[in-house]
């Protein structure tokens, strides 16, 4: 098992139950597999995988391998997961192809600006496939919100980790990119069967396409857990997002014939 929590609880304030987010969940996420979590705005999401990712309190248990989150020096992790989350920014501006680089240096012992050959192929593999070759000297705060949220990805996939945390990785993507995105994605996945995504997604279809596992949450709690056929009845969508999900895909789907 490579995440196991119990009575996870965690929010925005210093004692996460005084104000909590996420309210006492129960989960466990196996080696290799590949985990959409999904619900309605607000319901948590976002939280449960900065608390994955170690970048939030909580309390509870939270196991990453074995060994609680919390317990993890920064470095350590890093070389474990990987997160691109809706708030992944930089305070200072850098290149496409320095931040790119930011990735590496989470957890290579190497100083920024120093590259090995192994930094500079990665970086230059991430930056080809997330399209970016061409604006690689460029600012990012010059950058559309498309093409900052494929440097966001490129700087994730540079860290090389077995565990990839992905916050609605498609989000301002325009169809080629989510089409590339999918295709990559599903590429990973079959690199290395040990290979762990777990990601938030609004487009189910995206999620049905990439994951083989499924949490549906609703105000913070787990509503349903497990294959497709088990979380992803009309009933259940249905309770979380408070609307008839099957019916209106099947609506978009007619414009198509
Ligand atoms: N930095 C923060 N400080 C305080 N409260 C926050 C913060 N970030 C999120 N919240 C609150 O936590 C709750 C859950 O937010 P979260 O971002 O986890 O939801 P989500 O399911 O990812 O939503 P969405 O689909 O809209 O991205 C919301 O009520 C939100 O207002």
């Amino acid at each position: 098992m490579i995440l196991k929590s119990k009575d996870l609880v965690c929010g925005y304030s210093k004692k996460p139950h005084i104000n909590p987010v996420i309210k006492n969940i129960e989960f466990q996420i196996e080696q290799g597999s590949k985990v959409a979590i999904l619900g309605a705005n607000g319901c948590g999401k976002t939280t449960l995988l900065r608390a994955i990712g170690g970048i939030l309190p909580y309390e509870g248990s939270l196991l990453l391998d074995g060994e609680e989150v919390r317990s993890y020096k920064r470095r350590k992790i890093a070389e474990k997961l990987a997160v691109m989350t809706q708030l992944s920014q930089l305070y200072f501006s850098y290149t496409v192809e320095e931040t790119v680089m930011l990735g590496r240096y989470l957890h290579t012992n190497h100083i920024f600006g120093n590259p090995d050959d192994r930094d500079k192929d990665v970086v230059e593999k991430c930056l080809r496939r997330n399209g970016l070759l061409e604006i690689r000297g460029k600012q990012i705060d010059e950058l559309s919100g498309g093409q900052r949220q494929r440097v966001f990805l490129a700087r994730t996939m540079a860290q090389e980790t077995p565990i990839l945390l992905l916050d609605e990785p498609t989000n301002h993507l325009d169809l080629r990119y989510q089409a590339e995105l999918m295709e990559y994605l599903l590429d990973w996945c079959k690199e290395d069967p040990a290979h762990t995504l777990i990601g938030v997604f609004h487009d189910i279809n995206m999620a049905l396409s990439v994951c083989d596992q499924f949490l549906v949450m609703k105000d913070g709690q787990i509503i349903s857990a497990g294959s497709k056929d088990v979380v992803l009845s009309g009933e259940i969508l249905k309770e979380a997002y408070e609307m008839d999900v099957e019916s209106y895909m099947q609506k978009q789907l007619s414009f198509w014939s």
